[in-house]
């Protein structure tokens, strides 16, 4: 047993609990997806390190990397806007010395070098005497790679990067800031703090009144945004379609609201494929892609008019959390609605399943009592980037729920940041909307 005797005891004990994680990871079988034990170990082992790091990384060192890290992000960025990684990548093994990748990319060699190095800790580049390498993590970084998260990294590096620095507008809305944020925005006094108003106004300082109008009116950007929500979801796509029963779904029709480019339908068809087929149904859906299954229908319309009814399936996944609670209300009404027509032609449909009542499956990444780093990272680009948009906990989304006439009946975990909330219509609760 792995013992380390000159540890006092409580750092022996978190090595050697990390050593057991590994252990569970190294020693995992095949399986084309994680099992539930080793996604838990990996989990147990991400706390474990972030213990370690505290104990052998000096606190103001930490804190240095932590704020230092928009220069991280800035690297990634330029290494897939400029082809960086992709050049790297090119070079094969052998590598390229710093000339010629300067010239291959468009770029000047001294800052190139000083980027490169940057790199080098995220394993995208590594030094090789007089020649630089493509790291492990390189290939990621090329766009059209199957788990590229280039895109990823392009939207996060572009409009997340020019907004983050007006998140103090949405914590304390009327603080006098430095000239950076006070010379482009001017929020309206009443604009209280983490409000749909807040962040309304930190948008009009940017010149776009929320980040869909931007998308809406750049569809070079709208495309990188759909790829990048798509490329974030590879691993998720599967433990979605492996954590929730959807062979109690055979033989149905589902409705992916706001499913973008269909990316999780068509991966959830493949995994099911006695799933009837359905409907892709967004503000963004012009032509259906040219890979399209026969069995999707993509349709172009606004879930704040309506959601196309005759659908026994509803699933969303990330649309609440882009929005307040009033436009959360509005989507669910919606969909509601739809859920309660289709009611009538589910009844008389012969699905064989004896599955008669319309269901709606959002998954999110719910906020927990012990929220993972990535759920809480998440919930911030909500309160700075959608106005009102953030993660809930789900006595939240139960109560914006009930408020709309449906009903959480189960809530599924996944091995992902998701959680998949199972909602059933409330037949017995008053018409919500007429009620107000
Ligand atoms: C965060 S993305 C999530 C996309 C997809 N569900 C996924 O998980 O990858 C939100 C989606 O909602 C769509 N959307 C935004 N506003 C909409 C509206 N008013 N009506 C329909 N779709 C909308 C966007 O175009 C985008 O595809």
């Amino acid at each position: 047993m792995f013992y380390q005797p000159s540890l006092n005891p409580s750092s022996a004990h978190l090595v050697t609990q990390l050593v057991k994680c590994i252990s569970t990871i190294e020693n995992a079988g095949p399986e084309q997806i994680e099992n539930w034990e080793t996604v838990q170990a990996r989990q147990q082992a991400e706390d474990l390190l972030l213990e370690l790091q505290r104990l052998v990384i000096p606190i103001n060192k930490r804190l240095r990397y932590a704020t230092m890290g928009i220069f991280e992000n800035q690297a990634l960025y330029l290494a897939v806007r400029l082809g960086i990684a992709q050049a790297l990548v090119d070079a094969g093994p052998g590598g390229v010395d710093l000339h010629t990748l300067a010239s291959r990319t468009g770029t000047v060699a001294g800052p190139l070098e000083r980027i490169l190095r940057a790199l080098q800790p995220n394993d995208v580049a590594v030094q090789c005497d007089d020649r630089w390498v493509a790291g492990e993590a390189a290939l990621a970084l090329c766009p059209g790679h199957a788990a590229s998260v280039a895109a990823a990294i392009d939207y996060y590096g572009n409009e997340m990067y020019t907004i983050v620095g007006f998140l103090g507008k949405q914590v304390a809305p009327d603080c006098e800031w430095p000239a950076r944020q006070a010379s482009s925005d001017t929020p309206s006094p009443s604009a209280a703090a983490g409000s749909e108003s807040a962040s309304q106004a930190c948008y009009a300082g940017l010149g776009m009144p929320s980040l869909y109008t931007h998308f809406a009116a750049h569809t070079d950007r709208q495309a990188v945004f759909t790829n990048a929500m798509a490329s974030l979801s590879i691993h998720h796509n599967d433990y979605i379609s492996a954590d929730y029963p959807w062979d109690r779904h055979e033989g149905q029709r589902l409705c992916d609201v706001g499913g973008a480019d269909g990316n999780f339908f068509k991966h959830l068809l493949a995994k099911h494929p006695l799933i009837a087929g359905g409907t892709v149904y967004d503000v963004t859906v012009t032509l259906p892609p040219t890979d399209a299954p026969a069995k999707l229908t993509f349709v172009h319309g606004d879930f704040f008019k309506t959601v196309p009814a005759g659908h026994p399936v509803y699933f969303m996944r990330h649309i609440l959390h882009n929005w307040g609670d009033s436009d959360v209300r509005r989507i669910l009404s919606n969909t509601r609605q739809a859920m309660v027509e289709s009611l009538c032609t589910i009844k008389a449909s012969e699905d064989g399943n004896g599955n008669k009542n319309p269901v709606l499956l959002i998954a999110e990444a719910v906020i927990a009592p012990k929220a993972q780093r990535e759920a809480i990272l998440l919930d911030l680009v909500m309160l700075n980037a959608f106005p009102g948009g953030k993660e809930r906990t789900v006595e939240e989304y139960s109560a914006l729920c009930e408020a709309e006439g449906l009903r959480i009946v189960q809530v599924w975990p996944t091995r992902g940041k998701h959680s998949i909330l199972e909602v059933h219509l409330d037949l017995e609760a008053k018409d919500a909307s007429k009620e107000e």
